[in-house]
């Protein structure tokens, strides 16, 4: 199996670590997988290149039409009026323009040789001797030239890139019909806790219902990624177990809760006992202060704690950046926005802040939202974004610029008033 852990990965580092910091260690831990598949278009959409595409032809790939009209020899405009020597649609095998000749051209249509320019109809008037053109008509003018949008042998996408709507148009445009692209990643997502039961099952007086494991695998899905999940109590043997298991499958492993100080916070041993190793071991967050990051056999390690907004948090901030690494794609630059609310203290965390996104006089605003406590689910529903207030001397005030993360991408964007 591939070790997908990096080198830079060291064992036990105890204490906490900077937000910064554990951030930085998470990216260590993570490099691109060597392993690739060939998919058609149709199944790639979201996935992550694992070659560079070189255009194997020129596009448009000949000399053709832009405008429904008339082919002609700008030379031959001047004479006069011009006889019309035949027809071309889109797809009819190229021709020769007559000497002092129109012909009539549709648009995508291949440009018949001696042609230099196309006249589009609105421009044409038709005379008893033949075709006038009494405006201004400019050489070249309604042509597109062959390899003008995308030269052959130049370089179109390269490894690494995610595959969307304008990167299938390109590839199809070109013929390619099936690219390699990175392998899923796979994700085995654990979610520990005695508590915890499913929705349909009988629930005990103390039980709950496990949100963080459905809540998990939605956040962390995505086109590439494979998520298996998998509920132990806490059972030591149970979770030690699985963890072997998970350290020989997955390319990371993400546990939910049983990383504090409780009698039956167990994961950390476990981990321990299978093999694997910490490099940060808790973090100056808040929600999350339990988070530690590290690795086990071929997969690199991420402990969330428990509370459901520490969990949601710590996975978009930690987890999906490293899913993104493991799928070889590359550093988007961050998103800032304008506070709209003031902490009233400086912190010693950095916080991690459920907010709302708007756009107030042209600026991304970021508004809190929600109750505080990270048990709490309805701030989340309420937000659509984390923001980041950064550990300070200082109370960040409103109007101060900080880091957002969308949870999702907009969905349905309003028409500015
Ligand atoms: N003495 C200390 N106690 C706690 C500390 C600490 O530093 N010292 N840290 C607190 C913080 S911060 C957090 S966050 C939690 C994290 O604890 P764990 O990771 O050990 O998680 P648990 O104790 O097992 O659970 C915490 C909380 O979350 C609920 N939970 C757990 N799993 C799920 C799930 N799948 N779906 C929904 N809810 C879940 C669980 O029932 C608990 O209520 O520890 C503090 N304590
Ligand atoms: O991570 Mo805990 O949620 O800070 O409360």
């Amino acid at each position: 199996m591939t070790f997908h852990v990096t080198d830079a990965f060291r064992p036990v580092t105890l204490g906490m670590q900077s937000f910064e910091a554990a951030r930085l260690g998470a990216l260590r831990l993570v490099g691109p997988i060597d392993r690739s598949e060939t998919v058609s278009l149709d199944e790639a959409l979201g996935r992550v290149l694992a070659e560079t595409i070189v255009a194997p032809c020129d596009l448009p790939a000949f000399d053709q039409a832009a405008m429904d009209g008339y082919a002609v020899r700008f030379a031959d405009v001047a004479v006069g009026p011009l006889r019309v020597d035949g027809v071309t649609h889109a797809g009819d095998a190229p021709t020769r323009l007559a000497p002092k000749c129109a012909h009539r051209i549709m648009t995508g249509a291949s440009l018949p040789t001696g042609a230099d320019t196309v006249v589009p109809y609105e421009e044409t008037v038709t005379l008893r001797e033949g075709l006038a053109m009494p405006g201004s008509i400019k050489p070249e003018g309604n042509i597109r030239r062959a390899g003008e949008d995308i030269a052959r042998g130049e370089t179109v996408l390269t490894k690494g890139r995610r595959l969307a709507w304008p990167e299938i148009a390109a590839l199809a445009a070109l013929g390619i019909g099936s690219v390699r692209v990175t392998a899923p990643i796979r994700v085995s997502l654990l979610t520990t806790g005695a508590e915890l039961r499913s929705a349909g099952e009988a629930l005990p007086a103390a039980g709950i219902y496990d949100s963080n494991g459905p809540m998990l695998m939605a956040l962390l899905a995505d086109s590439g990624v494979d998520v298996t999940r998998t509920t132990v109590g806490d059972s030591y043997d149970a979770l030690t177990e699985r963890l072997a298991d998970a350290s020989r499958q997955a390319d990371l492993i993400v546990t939910s809760a049983g990383m504090s100080s409780g009698d039956r916070d167990l994961v950390r041993a476990a981990l321990a006992a299978v093999g694997g190793t910490i490099a940060v071991s808790s973090v100056a967050i808040k929600p999350g202060k339990p988070l530690a990051l590290g690795g086990v056999g071929g997969a690199a390690f991420v402990g969330l704690p428990g509370n459901p907004q520490a969990a949601a948090f710590c996975a978009l901030v930690f987890a999906r950046p490293m899913i993104a690494a493991l799928s070889g794609r590359p550093r988007s630059a961050p998103i800032m926005a304008l506070s709209a609310f003031a902490t009233g203290h400086s912190s010693e965390k950095t916080e991690l802040v459920p907010v709302a996104l708007e756009t107030v006089s042209g600026q991304l605003t970021a508004r809190r939202v929600g109750q505080p406590g990270s048990h709490r689910l309805m701030p989340l529903l309420a937000a659509d974004a984390l923001a980041i207030v950064a550990a300070a001397n200082a109370p960040l005030r409103a109007g101060d610029r900080l880091e957002v993360l969308p949870f999702h991408p907009p969905e349905f964007q309003g028409v500015p008033s």
